[in-house]
């Protein structure tokens, strides 16, 4: 049978994870709920303890058809006839357990470089245990964390190998879907993801387990091939637009918007001109409710405060764990240290399905040749077109989103396709919130159509770009101060048009190329 290491359960039996429980219990509530390896780990019991509880443990997973494997301990392995061990790098090295182990015993190794894993490839282990991915309460010597680009770039170096790979530390429910399609490389994915607390110290193991073991079922994985490009990519693309558009002011999707105080009131005003129903809600708390509504979030950390990432980090992990799309705005990344630091802590711990920013906070969230930002706005240009693609094309293939880089043109990509849209107008540049109220608009779009998240993006901003151009084609539109009302009046005329089946509006109006890479 080939090894499934999916939902790989890693036992803890201290007692701030098991509470006062018995583990065997626990391990077979997990067999229940689908986990399809066991790994017993116990660093402090005696021996014959060990052997005990592993002999009861592989009482269980016999039952369940799931494989046994024992950390660092051989010899208790031999004693309870276990499928196999996992051993870390202090533990007996593979040639000494290989020689000692039946011959089709299963031996996984925990690596947290490409050196370590290339050694245990050549050894001929089965899997490797790759991690830390990120920090957790139950590991506390550990390092140096991977986190999902970091664990693409190892999986990218050995993807000529067929070994297993399971990714460990601080998976849980929230996140095993996003560590799952980010962590993939285009040549090797992750096989499997091992837990411990968001199994072992869970109220119900079994609910858990089946939780889990449903979400890494449904995890969907990008294609990473380059898809051939087809004649008129475009054009097929805007074909299903208007339909899209249609969908959304139909679907009168919740928006749930983190928003900066500035231009708060702006954006919920363009999200009631489009059809959706905003709610501006900056305390974290509040998302397991509203995540309920089966809308999108936005993050937009345009006037942080001391308290705004915990509550964001709530919020993002309310709507990953049921799947509502995310959208991130870094408002101003790269004009203080403490906003470089909550782009680096946000990014760390959630997935975004849309990263919107103007050229200067994308850089930063891309990390190197980051620049100064004057305050919110963009700081200056040095990058040309094609370039301003390249970056868009590169940072959605690492995150596994989409990214729209705003400007007078905007780039859109999803790591494959990348989109220029010429559309708009200056006077959108000269209105403070007209990209943040683009992040809201991507959000309603995002929840009303799912299956093409560019598609779905490149829709709300047409929708928005055009209007903006209607605006300012209004003879009594003058300057900025009167563009603001006709261009709400502008996305109304638009969803009320869309709404009744009519089309005009888009006719012949897209500016819109792909750019090739
Ligand atoms: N000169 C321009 N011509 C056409 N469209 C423009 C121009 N400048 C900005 N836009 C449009 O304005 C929208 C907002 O982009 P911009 O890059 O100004 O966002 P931003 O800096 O995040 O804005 P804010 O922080 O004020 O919300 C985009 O849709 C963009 O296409
Ligand atoms: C001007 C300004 N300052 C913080 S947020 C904001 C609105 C535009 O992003």
């Amino acid at each position: 049978m080939p090894l499934d290491l999916s939902l790989y359960l890693v036992t803890d039996s201290t007692p701030a994870i098991l509470k006062g429980r018995d583990l065997c219990t626990v391990v077979e509530e997990a067999c229940k709920g689908g986990v399809t390896i066991v790994q017993y780990r116990d660093k402090t019991s005696d021996t014959g303890d060990l052997i005990e509880t592993a002999s009861k443990l592989h009482q269980v997973t016999k039952k369940y058809g799931v494989p046994l494997l024992i950390n660092d301990r051989v010899d208790v392995a031999l004693a309870v006839g276990a499928e196999g061990v996992h051993l870390g790098q202090d533990d007996m090295v593979f040639e000494a357990a290989k020689k000692l182990l039946p011959k089709d015993a299963i031996i996984g190794i925990s690596t947290s470089t490409v050196e370590q894993a290339k050694k245990a490839i050549a050894d001929g282990a089965d899997y490797l245990g790759i991690g830390a991915m990120f920090a957790t309460p139950t590991k506390t010597n550990t390092k140096a964390f991977l986190g999902t680009a970091g664990t693409q770039a190892f999986l990218s170096e050995i993807s000529d190998s067929s070994v297993g790979t399971v990714a460990i530390g601080g998976i849980n429910h929230s996140n095993v879907q996003r560590v799952l399609y980010q962590s993939k490389s285009p040549a090797k994915g992750l096989d499997g993801v091992a837990i411990v607390s968001a199994i072992v110290g869970a109220e119900d193991p079994k609910a858990s387990a089946a939780k889990l073991a449903e979400l890494i079922k449904n995890t969907p994985m990008f294609a990473l091939t380059p898809q051939p490009s087809r004649a008129n990519e475009v054009e097929a693309l805007l074909q299903d637009i208007p339909a899209i558009v249609r969908k959304m002011v139909e679907a009168h999707p919740l928006v749930h918007n983190m928003i900066n105080f500035v231009v708060a009131n702006f954006v919920a005003n363009v999200a009631l001109s489009i059809g959706a129903s905003p709610i501006m809600a900056p305390y974290g708390d509040e998302a397991k409710d509203l995540c309920k509504f089966d809308g999108a979030l936005l993050i937009n950390m345009g006037t942080l405060t001391s308290e705004s990432v915990s509550n964001y980090q709530k919020a993002v992990q309310a709507y990953n764990g049921r799947g509502n799309p995310v959208i991130y705005d870094p408002v101003g990344a790269a004009a203080t240290g403490i906003r470089r630091n909550a782009v680096s802590t946000l990014m760390a711990g959630g997935y975004f399905d849309l990263i919107k920013g103007n050229e200067g906070e994308i850089r930063q969230v891309w990390g190197s040749n980051a620049v100064q930002q004057r305050g919110v706005d963009s700081g200056p240009s040095t990058l040309d077109g094609q370039q301003k693609a390249k970056l868009a094309r590169d940072l959605a293939r690492r995150e596994r989103n989409v990214v729209l880089l705003t400007g007078a043109v905007d780039y859109l990509s999803d790591g494959e396709r990348v989109i220029a849209v010429e559309n708009g107008h200056p006077y959108l540049g000269q209105v403070t919130g007209t990209g943040c109220a683009i992040g809201s608009v991507s959000g309603c779009f995002l929840a009303a159509h799912r299956s093409d998240k560019l598609l779905a993006v490149l829709s709300g901003l047409l929708l928005f770009e055009i209007a903006a151009e209607n605006a300012a084609a209004k003879e009594y539109v003058r300057g900025p101060g009167s563009f603001v009302p006709a261009f709400l009046d502008e996305l109304y005329a638009i969803r009320t048009a869309a709404s009744k089946g009519d089309d005009g509006w888009f006719v012949g109006r897209a500016k819109v190329h792909e750019v090739k890479l």
